[in-house]
Formats: structure tokens, sequence, C-alpha cells
């Protein structure tokens, strides 16, 4: 399970720019609401009580999150029979709109006091979800509660028909609006009037001049759905990159000049903007100065290259959580004490306390910690996850689906689940033991591998990505953290078995919900085009990498998460010499190959599976300054 680690990518993401609502996340509130309904609907006509068919429609705000348009929903006494319910679901409404970290913990009136029970919701009132031990923050929610369809014009009254435009009619006007307004600013100079964004945003680094005495600060910024979905989205992720002195930016000016009006100009040819506050602006604002050139060549981006020579090597990202595990797998794997430890764990249900005997602690995560246990009858020893409910809560859908894909699984590869008990408070799962600890800290351990070895690994992971896909399960955290080693008992690695289904699904549609582990999530995730099965090969590409130079493809220096998105979405995959300089050409050949960022391009696992490199009988002979020579001539 990887709630732990989903939840750090959206703290982390949400950094990366103001969360927002865009268009396909309203979206998928709007499904999400239409399931609710459904339910509901069904609800009432067998129940049929005049009761069950009076639901109040309340809306419901992320505190804090001036952004986000909120959520409606049919409360009704048949579903909710309890406060916690309500919650729970909402946490699932929410969670992949916007940030909270541990679900919905308390709902508030706009004014800020605290809503104990369902009877205080009023119908067609509006609310405030917050985390935990969040204070109430005050803000003025109900501003940015727009439909899908409506966009949000200030400017001359005329403009602003209360009747629900449609998008199209609303488009027009608008057009209509910015040809007979010329430089189409408000009364006070500032760019306010954005359309929906769904059409022009697509993720793009812009260089933001900030004013003020030259030389100026150079700004880089990613722009996205995410931080832009609105051209005031877009100013204030510039207002959040830049900090200005006088505060907010209120104008953005190309280098022409011409002032931005529209959120389309953010991601035409033009990539450099200025942004001002109130300040008046000069004509030689527009004239970049020696030092303010060198650095907007600086923050462009340099071609992509296969053979970069240049800069220090890069180191892994940290492993998160896991303190015990590491604990545990420095300790060695070994037999389960009878019932060692089992005084310090949860009490087992009797089925389970029957059949086996408890051991120690070989791992733990943010939600489960893992023993080793032991059937009393065969003396085969297993790992028992115990999930701790209580820190799930509001996620106890991830949960849901952890178990309910993993009873799907039979593969040599993969980890299986051999069996289940559910209690109040704990959730065990019986499984298959592998005892060598995760790749992560193999790798940490060694380094790197010889091609062989990677060979081995990345054959032994593929084959279960591959099988996976042929159910149409995509696993969306594929990581050194969630693949277990197998040992022989020499200590010498065997083989890999992929662990932790915490975030797969099956996939019939392109999925949008951005999760994973930042180093590994492929390209189409953070573009939030829609994507599919091929991010976990990227992801095992990622890894492949690993494998055979040590650190991670795209990385930032300084550990900042957006530039991190920024490499991702650069596609540019450089083999630094020396670490690749002895990486045969086939398995560069198949790393790029993995690392394709259009997903119709890149590999499928069966052809990874299918690649010469992959061959036990690959001629290591060939290597890479042949390779390269050759691809250069
Ligand atoms: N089948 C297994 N055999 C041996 N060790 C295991 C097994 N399953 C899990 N572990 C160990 O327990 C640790 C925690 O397991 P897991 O990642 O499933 O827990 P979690 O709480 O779901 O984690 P997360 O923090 O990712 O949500 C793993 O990192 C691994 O070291």
């Amino acid at each position: 399970m990887s709630l732990g680690r989903e939840k750090k990518m959206e703290n982390n993401l949400s950094r990366s720019g103001s969360r927002s609502s865009s268009v396909c996340e309203l979206e998928k509130d709007f499904s999400d609401m239409e399931i609710l309904k459904t339910r509901t609907n069904r609800r009432n006509v067998l129940l049929r009580t005049p009761a069950a068919r009076k639901a109040k429609r309340v809306r419901f705000f992320r505190n804090g999150d001036k952004f986000y348009s909120g959520v409606i929903i049919p409360v009704l006494p048949e579903r909710y029979r309890s406060f916690d319910s309500l919650t729970a679901d909402l946490t699932r409404v929410l969670v992949d709109n916007v940030t909270l970290p541990s679900g919905v913990r308390a709902i508030y009136s706009l004014e800020g006091r605290k809503i104990g029970k369902l009877d205080d919701l009023e119908d067609g009132q509006s609310y405030v979800c917050g985390g935990f031990g969040e204070p109430f923050k005050r803000l003025d929610y109900e501003a940015s509660a727009v439909t899908p369809q409506s966009f949000r014009l200030s400017g001359p009254e005329s403009l602003s028909d209360s009747s629900s435009p449609s998008p199209a009619r609303a488009n027009n006007r608008l057009s209509r609006y910015l040809q007979a307004n010329g430089s189409s600013t408000t009364g006070n100079g500032t760019a306010r009037v954005s359309p929906a964004g769904d059409n022009v945003v697509r993720p793009r680094i812009v260089t933001i001049i900030r004013n003020g005495v030259k030389p100026r600060k150079v700004c880089r910024l990613l722009l996205n759905k995410r931080n832009s979905p609105t051209l005031e989205h877009a100013l204030a992720a510039i207002t959040e990159c830049v900090k200005l002195d006088t505060g907010c930016v209120r104008k953005v000016f190309t280098r022409t000049g011409s002032v931005v009006t529209a959120l389309n100009q953010f991601f035409e040819v033009e990539d450099i903007f200025f942004a001002y506050g109130n300040e008046r602006v000069n004509q030689e604002d527009f004239e970049l100065e020696f030092e303010e050139n060198k650095a907007v060549l600086q923050c462009r981006k340099t071609p992509i290259s296969r053979n970069s020579r240049a800069g220090p090597k890069p180191r892994m990202p940290v492993k998160a959580g896991g303190g015990a595990a590491r604990a545990a797998s420095e300790a060695g794997a070994g037999a389960a004490g009878d019932a060692a430890d089992e005084a310090a764990g949860p009490l087992l249900p009797q089925p389970l306390r029957l059949k086996y005997s408890v051991g120690r602690i070989i791992g733990d995560g943010n939600f489960a910690v893992v023993r080793i246990c032991k059937d009393k009858t065969t003396g085969k020893e297993y790992a028992l996850k115990v999930i701790d409910k209580a820190k799930c809560k509001g996620k106890e859908h991830y949960v849901e689906a952890e178990v309910r894909v993993m009873r799907k699984l039979c593969h040599p590869r993969i980890v299986s689940l051999i069996e289940e008990q559910d209690s109040p408070e704990w959730l065990f799962l019986v499984m298959e033991l592998v005892s060598g600890g995760d790749l992560f800290d193999s790798i940490a351990a060694a380094s790197k591998f010889s091609e062989p070895q990677a060979r081995l690994l990345i054959g032994h992971l593929t084959s279960a990505i591959a099988y996976l896909h042929s159910l149409s399960i995509v696993h969306r955290d594929i990581k050194p953290e969630n693949l277990l080693v197998e040992v022989g008992s020499d200590g010498s690695i065997r083989g890999l078995k992929l662990a932790d289904f915490g975030l797969a699904v099956e996939v019939w549609r392109p999925l949008h919900a951005v999760c994973g582990t930042p180093t590994y999530v492929a390209p189409e995730i953070l573009l939030e085009t829609g994507y599919g099965l091929k991010i976990d090969v990227w992801a095992a590409g990622v890894i492949l990498y690993i494998l055979l130079c040590g650190f991670p493809p795209f990385s930032s220096p300084d550990g900042d998460q957006e530039k991190l998105f920024d490499a991702i979405l650069s596609a540019r995959l450089e083999f630094p010499a020396p670490h690749w300089e002895r990486v045969s050409a086939g398995a560069i050949d198949l790393v790029a190959n993995m690392l394709r960022p259009q997903p119709e391009l890149r590999f499928a696992a069966e052809d990874v599976l299918d690649h010469a490199w992959m061959a036990d009988d690959y001629d290591e002979s060939c290597d890479f300054r042949t390779w390269y020579d050759e691809d250069s001539s």
C-alpha cells in the first residue's frame, strides 16, 4: 500500500503551484457526484419513504483552498448513518482534487463553526472540509464556486450573462470583448479575462522577469493545467514564483511590450514575460541587460544529449518511511520465533491465531507493520501484514483495492496473497514471504549492478508487469521500495517480486489521478492528459537506468520537486560519462525505448521482454562508444 507516498506526492504537487479546480478535475467531481446520486436513487427506490426521497444538497470546499470550486453532495439520512461515513465519502471524492493528506477530519460552516452532526448541515448551504489538526481558514470560498461550463468574466456588466452561457457562446462573447477592448484590461489595467484554459494549457516552462532595479530577477516557472487553468490562476502562480515586493502580480507583458490578457498567450511562441504589480511600465523595461540576458539563456534548456559529460553524479532519492523495515533487514531474515513479538502487536483473530505463530517485525510502512509468521502445521513461513485501519481513515478504498487486486493475481514474480482476515480495527494479510529486503536497500548496498544482474532483475520485474497489463491492471507505484528481493544462501540476489498494490487499478479508459512517486512518475501523469499501462514501463525504465549507473535519469540537484518534474517533462535523457561509458549499446537502447516520453512510442512490457539485450546470450562486447559513433555518423 502506498498511501503515505501518495500523500507525500500530493503535498509535493501542491507545492508546485496553487491547487486548483481544472475543468478535468471538476468533471471528476461531477462524475463522483453522479455515482453518489445513482446509489442514493437506488436506495430511494428500495425504501420508498418520504424521508428517503429528501436529500440535502450541500457543497463542500477545501479548507484554505481558494481555487477549489467545491463539490456538491446529496446528503441523505439513509446513505449517511453517521457523521464519519460522510467524512469518509467526502475524503474519497475530494482526494484526487485537493491536498488532503489525513482525509476529511472536520467540517465547518463558512463562518468557521464546527459541524458535529449530520442534522447541522442545511440544504443548499456550503461548508468547508478540514484535515487533521488544521485551524479553520476564513476565505471567500463561494467566489470560486463556478460550474464547469461557466467562465469567470470581469469587465463590462453586459458581458456577464447570469444564464450560464455555453462554452462556445461565452468564447464568442469573450473574443468580441477582447476585440472591442483592444488591450483588454480592466479599469486598473489588470488582465482579468480568462477563458477556460483546458484547450490551450499544456506543460510549458516560461521565463519570468520580475520588475525592479536592473539586473532584475529572472525566474523559471512551469505552467500546466494544475497551476494555470485560468489566467487568474497563472497570475497567482507567477506571483508565488517571483515574489514581488509590491505584492500581487497584476500585469504581465511580453517581450514586445503587449500586455497578457488571455491565457493562451502564455502558451504561444513567446516564452519570456515581465511581471508587474501596479508600477509604471517603461519602454526600457523590455530591454535586457547583459546579466539578465545571461540569466535568461541559462534558464533555457540545453538540447537533448546522449553523451553529456557535464555535472556531478546525481544522487538516489531518499527512501520514504520504513525505519523498522531497515532495522529488520539489517538484522537479516530468520525464522519466526514462536510468538516472539506477539505481545507488541494486535490480537490475531481466532482463525489466524490457531493456524500461525507470529514472529518479529520485518518491515513497516505508513499504515502497516509486516511480521514473519509460521504455519504451525507445516512450519512454512509467511509475511503477515497488519494494516492499522485508524491510520487509513478515509482512505479505506485504497486498502480494499489492494486486497481486491491481490486476490486476482497469480504470478511467480508477484508476491501472492495467501489469506486475509478482517477485524474492526485491523486488516490482516498473510502473504508469501520474500526475505531479502527490498531493492532500494540492495541498490544502496551495491551502488550499481552488472549487466547480467540488471537483466535478471528487470526481466523479473517486466514479466510481472506484462502479466498485470495482460489483465489490464496498472500498478502505478513501481519503484525499488516495492520490489522485494530473493537472495540465495550465499547472499547473492536471485530475483525479485513485485509487491504493494495500494495504487493498482484496472484501466478501461485513460486515468487522470496524479499519483505515484516523483522520481518514477511518467511525463503523461504530469501532463494530466490521461495515462494508461505504459506508465509502469516508464517506471521500470527508470529502475533499469538506476541499476546500470547507480543514479536516476531525472533528478533535481537541490531536491526541488518542481525542477524534478521539469526534468521529466523536458524528456532530456542523458547517459553521462564516465558512468555510462562501459554500458553496452543494447542496454542503452532498451533504457531509451522504455523512457520514450510519448507513451504510444514507448515499449510495452512485452517489447521489453523481446528486446535483444534481454536474451541470455546477448553479446556484451558491443560497447557504448561503438554504438554512439555509429549513431552520430
Ligand atoms: N511479502 C513480504 N515479504 C517480506 N517483506 C515484506 C513483504 N511485504 C512487505 N514487506 C516489508 O514490509 C514493508 C512495508 O510493507 P508495505 O510497503 O506493503 O506497507 P505499507 O504500509 O503499505 O507501506 P507504504 O508506506 O508504502 O504505504 C516493505 O517495505 C517490506 O520491507
